[in-house]
């Protein structure tokens, strides 16, 4: 096999990987599989004719970055998710420790492809290169407190509609939603998104403040227990768990629930434990200032809020969520394993550059 020549052209090996990792990049639930075969996270073609170009010039790839985990990362822990917190990546320890992969995932074929014969490693004082987190670790999405809006009052402060149903599953989709619709309520219903996937789009012109849902978990777990409590389902709620989308972009044979979890789940607060809220995963991510609607769990009654952040939303408009504070397009990529196409950030490709090696 072909690898790096001394001229520092890319193999045709490094093109099959980035050709077999784009498909890795994104592994489609079966229910999504058509909604997602035509807006998928697949590499586009200009990346992968980037190879070609000069070193200094082209744009990070898949292959740089499972490079850098691979020899940045304080041990074999590499899991990428969907959700972050606000707590130093220093935090991020015990959990990954449960979620870390065992030795034997050192010879996975992928990452000792792309590891053995790179000439060096980079470097991690490259100005150009963005930091990475020291040690990578699964941490469920969790709620950041965000500043007061500026412009509310008190009043404005408590969540409107405060009448709106709580959603507990299993919940029985309505034959009155539209055939591309899979879930909807008075304030949003889940659809087809530009962005990836499904996505949760404003059924109505909505204001600050207006709570939209509230939804109790499907089941709740840590690390420990995850395999333990699915069993625990009955058999429709383990469908509708398995039909939620999961990333699984850098370890083949990662069990589906497992990426499914990492890639779905929100932090409850309670015991460490974090829940599957088949609705609430519907949002996909904006980066500032894009995300519009801010999420809850409370901790008494049990139950994932979503409220309004934005001053207004119009009707048709996608509802989304941010993922982390602060998160670049390529934390994003690295931690949750997809390219950002938010529109609000420049995305991967065109904000982060790296010198050749
Ligand atoms: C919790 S799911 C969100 C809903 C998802 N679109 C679906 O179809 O179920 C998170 C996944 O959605 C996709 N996603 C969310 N926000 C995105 C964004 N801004 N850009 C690209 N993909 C995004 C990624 O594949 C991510 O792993």
């Amino acid at each position: 096999m072909e690898t790096l020549t001394e001229s520092g052209e890319i193999s045709n090996l490094d093109l099959q990987l980035e050709d077999r990792l784009s498909i890795q990049l994104e592994t489609t639930s079966p229910s999504q599989a058509d909604t997602e075969a035509n807006d998928s996270e697949e590499i586009p073609k200009h990346d992968l004719v980037a190879t070609s170009v000069s070193h200094a010039e082209r744009p990070l790839l898949c292959k740089d970055i499972l490079y850098m985990l691979h020899h940045w990362a304080s041990s074999d822990s590499i899991s990428i998710e969907y959700a972050c917190t606000s707590e130093s990546e220093d935090d991020l320890t015990s959990e990954s420790d449960t979620w870390s992969d065992s030795e034997e995932d050192d010879s996975d074929e992928s990452v000792l492809c792309l590891t053995s014969h790179g000439p060096r490693p980079l470097d991690s004082t490259n100005s150009l290169c963005p930091p990475l987190p020291r040690r990578l670790s699964f941490k469920p999405l969790e709620a950041v407190e965000e500043k007061s809006h500026e412009s509310a009052t008190d009043e404005d402060k408590e969540p409107r509609n405060v009448k709106i149903d709580l959603i507990q599953h299993p919940i029985t989709p309505s034959l009155e939603w539209p055939p591309n619709v899979i879930f909807q309520n008075d304030y949003f219903a889940v659809s087809e998104s530009k962005i990836a996937g499904w996505g949760a789009f404003a059924a109505t012109d909505l204001k600050y403040g207006d709570r939209i849902l509230m939804e109790t978990p499907l089941f709740t777990a840590d690390t420990s227990s995850l395999f333990k409590e699915f069993d625990k389902l009955n058999r429709g709620e383990q469908e509708v768990a398995l039909a939620l989308h999961a990333n699984d972009m850098c370890k083949p044979g990662t069990p589906k629930l497992q990426a499914i979890w990492t890639t779905n789940c929100f932090a409850t607060g309670l015991k460490g434990k974090a829940g599957l809220f088949p609705i609430a995963s519907r949002f996909n991510h904006s980066c500032h200032p894009k995300d519009n609607v801010e999420y809850n769990f409370n901790r008494h009654q049990k139950y994932l809020e979503m409220v309004v952040k934005a001053d207004s939303i119009a009707a048709g408009e996608e509802l989304t969520i941010s993922y982390g504070n602060q998160r670049t397009p390529m934390d994003l990529f690295v931690r949750y394993g997809f390219r950002c196409r938010c529109g609000a950030c420049p995305g991967l490709i065109e904000s982060t550059k790296l010198v050749a090696w």
